[in-house]
């Protein structure tokens, strides 16, 4: 398969993890036979520096003639310490998902068995766990019109949602339930705003059109606790913008580490990949940064832009065999982790693709 990938690795660990998900592309396609040409844009803070935009108009363009995006993550200390800056980071990521038409945003909480002792939850609360978000991702109070007024003494951020665009998620959460576990947990908080009961009012309508998947609603601020309680009764998670950017970095826990969240965002056009975690300031430029949510992301871009479950799943089996033998990043190491087993960003991106070798070698 002959197909053109574009990276952006945006900064901090961006640069870092974005650069091990790409050797593990090209091994794929080494192994498989696959053609994948690579090319790079630049979103967020250099861009900024550059350009004075955080997605320059070359990104955006090369953004939308190219067959899937591998990205990293934005964002700056300058602007995180600075909220009087008008021009930041984050907004290239945002103008990205909009003017793409990314509205949906799969974001899987799989927990490998192998990392059962990584994270700081018992490990009889999480065996099996295994959710499915669906956040909204172009719509909600990140989208609404905001402002200041009072000469600067009060801000507002409009928390909006249109019918459709609580329509067309909920059909991809909806059937994605039917090939899993067929449980759909719709969240929000229709107790308190209007958007959330249209929300709800919307998930019951479309619940109708599949009677073999069972809903229930839940508020956020219950869901969050429940998450954590009882981590094997959620299946499927529908939530907008907001709720959902803050539910699953709360599950990231779940999965041991913000290093492993995997994340697609797709909808009308290119399917974007991106671990759901950020720059992380506090560790770039050390070589520590767990690349697997990028390499992970990379496994959702073969799957879901590429269709190609085969290589899709040997990226997964590679990330299984590496943690079997006892391979860890800091952030999901443990009191029982050997010294000699301690990988730093390339070692670990090293180790998957001498593994994915192997198994390629065992399925030929
Ligand atoms: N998608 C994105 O581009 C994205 C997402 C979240 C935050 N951000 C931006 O990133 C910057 C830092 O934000 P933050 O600190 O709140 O969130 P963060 O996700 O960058 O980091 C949170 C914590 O998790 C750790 N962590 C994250 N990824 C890791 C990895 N791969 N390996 C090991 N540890 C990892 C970090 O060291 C940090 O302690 C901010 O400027 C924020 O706006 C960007
Ligand atoms: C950086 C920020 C705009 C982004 C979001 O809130 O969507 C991030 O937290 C994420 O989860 O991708
Ligand atoms: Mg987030």
């Amino acid at each position: 398969m002959k197909k053109k990938i574009t990276i952006l690795p945006g900064d901090g660990i961006g640069k870092e993890v974005t650069t091990e998900g790409k050797r593990v592309l090209q091994k794929i396609a080494e192994l498989f036979g696959h053609e994948f040409t690579f090319d790079y844009a630049a979103i967020g803070h250099d861009a900024i520096e550059a350009t004075n935009n955080p997605l320059p108009d070359e990104t955006l363009s090369k953004l939308k003639s190219t067959d899937a995006i591998l990205f990293g993550a934005v964002g700056h200390p300058k602007y995180d310490n600075d909220p009087t800056l008008k021009v930041r980071p984050e907004q290239g990521l945002l103008k990205m998902r909009k003017e793409l038409g990314l509205y949906a945003n799969l974001r899987p909480i799989k927990l490998f068995d192998e990392l059962l002792h990584a994270s700081s939850i018992k490990p009889e609360i999480l065996k099996g766990a295994d959710i499915l978000f669906f956040r909204e991702l172009t719509g909600d109070v990140y989208f609404g019109e905001k402002g200041r007024k009072n000469n600067d003494n009060t801000a507002y951020d409009l928390m909006i949602y249109h019918r459709y665009e609580i329509e067309r998620i909920a059909h991809k959460a909806f059937k994605a339930a039917q090939s899993r576990r067929k449980k759909v947990t719709s969240v929000d908080k229709a107790n308190v705003l209007e958007s959330s009961r249209l929300w709800r009012e919307v998930v019951q309508q479309v619940a109708k059109e599949y009677p073999d998947v069972t809903v229930e609603h839940q508020f956020i601020d219950s869901a969050a606790m429940k998450l954590i309680q009882n981590p094997r009764s959620f299946d499927v998670v529908l939530t907008g913008n907001l709720f959902g950017d803050i539910l699953t970095d709360e599950a990231s826990q779940i999965a041991g580490s913000m290093g492993m969240l995997a994340s697609a965002s797709i909808g009308d056009t290119v399917g974007l990949y991106e671990p759901i975690h950020g720059s992380a300031h506090d560790i770039t430029g050390k070589g520590i940064a767990n690349p697997l949510a990028s390499i992970l992301s990379a496994s959702l871009l073969l799957d879901i832009s590429f269709g190609l479950k085969e290589e899709a799943t040997a990226i997964i089996q590679a990330v299984e065999g590496v943690l079997r033998a006892g391979f860890r990043t800091v952030d999901i190491a443990d009191a029982t982790t050997p010294k000699d087993k301690m990988l730093n960003t390339q070692m670990m991106g090293d180790l998957i693709v001498k593994e994915l070798s192997a198994i390629n070698v065992s399925i030929a």
